[in-house]
């Protein structure tokens, strides 16, 4: 569903994202974890045609990632969430229905914003909402029009424990759907039980890319150490 290959970008001089290749197989998971500056946004960013590439290919569902029918099977969450300021929380979810042709969008919407508690916040403008209801607002557009591939980054930043705890359901969900998801996150314990495969950067590297049991006999962890213990380990600077 996604394939990767030989991906770099950099920012001016600097390898921001150093050759990496990977690929989600359809209804994957995968948790994209690293320190900060690792490349994870950057990697995202460039999946989804926000930044130029440097070079490498990047495909999602056999389409290449620029072309309109890549940009159909696809929603992306950024870690800033982006709302237009003078549309009301109802009008972003109209805006988005209109622009994938969603059918039956006001019943979807309903339930997402009742989901996410906007319900009495509809008619609020994107410039009146607070942090963690723009971050909301952005996984309600992103999930309204059921795409088949989704890109999460950080998606939990800003959102209060309810949101959270909403949120690691919505995943649930989305993988019984069999949706195929790349989040990337610090908060590790929200990807733990749901990633079929754990995918660590660091320094603009893939350094370990596995099923968590996998991951743990590769470096030689204990039986009970949890992910949180191996990317500590994996991470550390020598
Ligand atoms: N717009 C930019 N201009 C110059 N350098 C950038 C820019 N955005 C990111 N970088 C650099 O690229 C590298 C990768 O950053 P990126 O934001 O992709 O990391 P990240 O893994 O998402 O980090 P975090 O966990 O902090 O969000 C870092 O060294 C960062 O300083």
């Amino acid at each position: 569903m996604l394939e990767v290959t030989g991906l770099v970008k950099k920012y001016g001089k600097q390898n921001a994202v150093n050759n990496i290749s990977f690929s989600l197989a359809g209804g994957e998971v995968v948790g994209l974890l690293g320190p900060n500056g690792a490349g994870k946004s950057t990697t995202m960013k460039c999946i989804v045609g926000l930044l130029r590439k440097n070079a490498g290919e990047i495909f999602l569902g056999g389409h290449d990632h620029m072309t309109v029918e890549a940009k159909k099977l696809f929603s992306y969450i950024p870690e800033t969430p982006h709302v237009y300021d003078l549309l009301t929380v109802r009008e972003h979810l109209q805006f988005i229905a209109q622009a994938y042709g969603v059918k039956n969008w006001q019943e979807k919407a309903e339930a997402l914003m009742d989901l996410y508690e906007l319900s009495d916040k509809q008619d609020k403008l994107g410039r009146d909402l607070s942090k963690g209801m723009r971050q909301k607002v952005s996984i309600c557009c992103a999930l309204l029009p059921d795409p088949q591939i989704l890109f999460f980054d950080e998606p939990m930043i800003g959102l209060d424990p309810k949101a959270i705890k909403n949120t690691k359901k919505v995943f649930r969900d989305l993988k019984e759907q069999g949706k195929t998801i790349l989040v990337s996150t610090h908060l590790i314990d929200s990807v733990e039980t749901i990633a079929d495969r754990i995918m660590i950067m660091k320094d603009g590297n893939i350094i370990g890319n596995d099923t968590l049991a996998n991951l743990k006999s590769n470096f030689g962890a204990e039986g009970d150490s949890s992910l949180e213990d191996l990317f500590l380990e994996l991470t550390k600077d020598e």
